[in-house]
């Protein structure tokens, strides 16, 4: 029987791991994978010739090239909303830390080391005015980014008793299905950022969102004395700028998940260490469904949560021999080309499944008997085709 090849790179969570069973070897030291999973760290594909897919047990796909994937037929899975709670609970309590003054005021705490009972009262109370904060009822949050996380981030600013605005130029609607109506959509940047008192940052770091937050249209619409929180990247935010926004009091504070050399030490941010989905929860959630993703795409070519092929998942019937899959160009004729090659050898099609994103097509074409090794062939030298693959079905007790 087939066994597939799996490469861990970062600490996945055991609970995910324990799903591959005997048909998948997986090791972290796996030079020639025919599957990875992923977190944050950066995936190069130059080395990993025969890799048919990567999951990243997490949101962001930065770290994955994925337009070289597609080129080579390589499908990038991610896990939309697996770690969303844990971000919503940090940007929070980030916040409360940052607002009431929490970080400083432990460390005085710990400087009371040496001192009797009474005398750590007194200093207590005669100290505590310095670390005075501020509560977030009554006040505005905008949010940047409706997805999994955004979507939570203004659900909670709502249950915080604040007044929340949110903007996302191409929402999705599953999403949307699960903001509150009383989340005021923002139509501008700007209308966003007016009032907002609090600005949270959660979309996905591409090419467009690069330095998103800058002077023109970002910062040179804000409140005077907001507080910018990012838990998405730390690219996304200009870093000069806001250093710039924070010197002329612009902004008061910036609350990131992103620590770097300009950031660290200066007494108006305050940063933790990309801790974002860093829970027990969320670790196990993210790596369950990423290995859940790959089983399918690796064992029946079914495709869940791709973030650059179209998303088909069918069950073979059982009078399937060959599950045949091939991913090609989002261009005219590829069907039919298909069918004929496959029609000339006599080859009988059960079932014919495609579908497109507008940039890839991807075709599970179950036929009720063996397809040749010449017939895949002759379809992968084809303009256009990406990649072909016949998926072994012995486990459903077939020989192929
Ligand atoms: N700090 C951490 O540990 C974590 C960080 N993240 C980051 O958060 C990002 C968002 O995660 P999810 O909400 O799960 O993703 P998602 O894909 O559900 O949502 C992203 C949203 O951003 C929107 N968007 C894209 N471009 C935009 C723009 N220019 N302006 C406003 N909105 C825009 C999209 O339309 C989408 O609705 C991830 O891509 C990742 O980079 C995610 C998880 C953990
Ligand atoms: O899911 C994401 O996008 C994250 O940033 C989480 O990254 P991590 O899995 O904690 O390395």
């Amino acid at each position: 029987m087939k066994q597939f090849k799996i490469k861990t790179i970062n600490a996945i969570a055991k609970e995910g791991i324990g799903l591959f069973d005997t048909r998948f070897l997986v090791d972290p030291s796996e030079t020639d994978p025919e599957g990875i999973v992923v977190r944050s760290s950066k995936v190069e594909l130059t080395q990993f010739p025969n890799l048919l897919a990567i999951a990243r047990a997490g949101a962001g796909v930065n770290n994955i090239p994925v337009e070289e994937a597609t080129e080579k037929g390589i499908c990038v899975f991610n896990t939309p909303g697996a770690n969303a709670n844990a971000v919503v609970e940090l940007v929070y309590t980030s916040l409360g830390i940052w607002l009431r003054n929490v970080e400083k005021s432990i460390e005085f705490c710990q400087g009371l080391t040496g001192m009797n009972d009474d005398e750590i009262n007194r200093e207590v109370e005669a100290r505590k005015k310095k670390f005075k904060g501020e509560e977030m009822a009554g006040k505005t949050m905008a949010v940047f980014g409706l997805g999994k996380i955004g979507v939570g981030v203004a659900n909670a600013g709502l249950h915080h008793g604040m007044r929340v605005f949110g903007f996302d130029p191409f929402p999705a609607l599953d999403n949307i299905h699960h903001l509150s109506p009383e989340v005021t959509l923002a139509r501008s940047r700007k209308e966003a950022l007016a009032q907002a008192d609090f600005i949270s940052i959660h979309m996905p770091l591409n090419k467009n969102t690069h330095g998103y937050v800058t002077e023109k249209d970002f910062l040179e619409f804000v409140k005077p004395g907001a507080v910018l929180i990012n838990y998405a990247r730390g690219p996304i935010v200009d870093e000069d700028a806001v250093l710039a926004a924070l010197a002329s009091d612009k902004l008061r504070g910036h609350v990131s998940d992103f620590p770097s050399v300009k950031f660290l030490g200066h007494d108006q941010i305050l940063v933790t260490p990309h801790l974002g989905a860093s829970t027990s929860e969320s670790e196990e959630n993210c790596a369950t469904m990423a290995v859940k993703e790959l089983k399918n795409y690796l064992e029946f070519g079914n495709i869940v949560h791709s973030v650059n092929f179209p998303n088909i998942e069918t069950i073979p019937t059982v009078d399937v021999h060959t599950r045949l899959t091939v991913i090609n160009r989002d261009q005219p004729g590829m069907i039919a080309m298909i069918s004929n090659i496959l029609g000339d050898k006599h080859i009988n099609i059960k079932n014919y499944t495609n579908k497109s994103n507008g940039t890839v097509g991807y075709n599970i074409i179950d036929c009720a008997g063996p397809v040749p090794v010449d017939v895949q062939e002759k379809i992968a030298e084809q303009e256009g085709v990406l990649r072909v693959r016949m998926i072994p079905l012995e486990i459903r007790g077939r020989q192929v």
